[in-house]
């Protein structure tokens, strides 16, 4: 079994992909940046700002399939700026039970789509 995802909750696609894809057993999410699900791109504001909203997006992605952010197995964060890492993870951090978070990487790269400072993708178990 294989299906995508789809929800006003979360921002539409801004490529070729879906906001989210899943199986039997697992849910994938797209790489979710800080862009409402109205389509404001908050590209200016700060990396909190943009870290909660990306997060924000992947739960609303991971609700379309019915799961929640407890349930997730492995997460992936994408940073413009790898000094934005302690504030971005000062955000991260709410989203998470302090005892058992999911495994993680983060990593910085040269640049992400539209001009944002972060994405954020996550795989979860049903
Ligand atoms: C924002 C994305 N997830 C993309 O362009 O693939």
């Amino acid at each position: 079994m294989r299906e995508i995802l789809h929800t006003e909750d979360a921002p539409a696609a801004v490529g070729a992909y879906s906001q989210g894809v899943e199986t039997d057993s697992l849910v994938f999410t797209a790489g979710q940046i800080p862009l409402t699900p109205e389509g404001d791109l908050l590209d200016g504001a700060s990396i909190d700002i943009q870290t909660e909203q990306a997060l924000e997006n992947v739960e609303a992605v991971l609700a379309d399939a019915g799961v929640e952010m407890s349930d997730i197995l492995k997460v992936s964060v994408y940073l413009d700026d790898i000094d934005d890492f302690d504030q971005m993870n000062e955000i991260y951090e709410t989203f998470f039970d302090e005892e058992a978070p999911p495994a993680r990487s983060a990593i910085a790269v040269d640049e992400l789509p539209k001009g944002v400072g972060v994405e954020i993708e996550a795989i979860a178990t049903k």
